[in-house]
């Protein structure tokens, strides 16, 4: 798809839009549920709770596995202590870069855009799974959702994301893969491109609203 405007950087969502991370959670929820003698939860629950933050893929795989919502709050801290040392375990392991990833990020650097990887994943993850799939060379930025007092689809990441690039956010684009990433751009005044391929909550993502919509970011074109 070809966009146009003068754009100065561009801010990259990383689960659904760069990797897809979803046998990483798989895989480090079912280490959780186990030691606390649940049941695991399936791929296809996991990636429609992708997206949204640690504490809200906890919550959501133990209501899944059929607690109810009183016990899933009164086990959450634990639950979400466990899975986070199972993550960093895992990261990376099951994790694949999406085709055309490395080249889209290589082209728009080379159109001189500064980039930002901004994840609700936190920041240390985040960094290493971008060193460990080696896509951390493009980044000028990476802001992972413990930097914020709040997540996306509050517009906070993506404005502080944009005061520490130095850009406008009207020239600051984000490339995401969700319903997430594009009520935050639209609430930050930055336009969207969404990839096709993610996870969006489990739902068809050109329901959402965005400025248009790609099956691969090495697809964009600028006009
Ligand atoms: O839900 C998460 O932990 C991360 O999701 P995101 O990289 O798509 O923001
Ligand atoms: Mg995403």
């Amino acid at each position: 798809m070809t966009l146009s405007g003068d754009f100065a950087a561009a801010m990259v969502d990383l689960d659904g839009t760069m990797v897809d991370t979803l046998g990483d959670f798989v895989a480090a929820l079912d280490g959780a549920l186990d030691e606390l003698g649940l049941p695991p939860v399936s791929p296809a629950v996991v990636s429609q709770l992708v997206g949204k933050g640690g504490e809200h893929l906890v919550r959501g795989a133990l209501l899944a596995g059929g607690l109810d919502a009183h016990s899933a709050d009164a086990l959450a801290d634990d639950a979400l202590l466990r899975y986070r040392r199972h993550y960093d375990e895992v990261n990376g392991r099951y994790a694949k870069v999406y085709p055309g990833v490395a080249e889209g990020l290589q082209r728009l650097r080379d159109r001189g855009l500064r980039l930002a990887c901004v994840t609700n994943k936190p920041t240390a993850p985040s960094r290493d799974l971008l060193r460990i799939t080696g896509l951390n060379r493009h980044f000028d930025v990476v802001a992972g959702g413990d930097r914020f007092e709040r997540l996306k689809p509050d517009p906070m990441p993506l404005l502080q994301t944009c005061a520490e690039l130095g850009t406008e956010p009207a020239r600051t684009l984000m490339i995401g893969d969700s319903l997430n990433d594009a009520l935050a751009a639209r609430a930050a005044g930055c336009p969207v491109v969404l990839v096709t391929y993610g996870f969006n909550h489990g739902r068809p993502v050109r329901e959402v609203d965005a400025d248009g919509y790609a099956d691969s970011i090495d697809e964009l074109a600028f006009a």
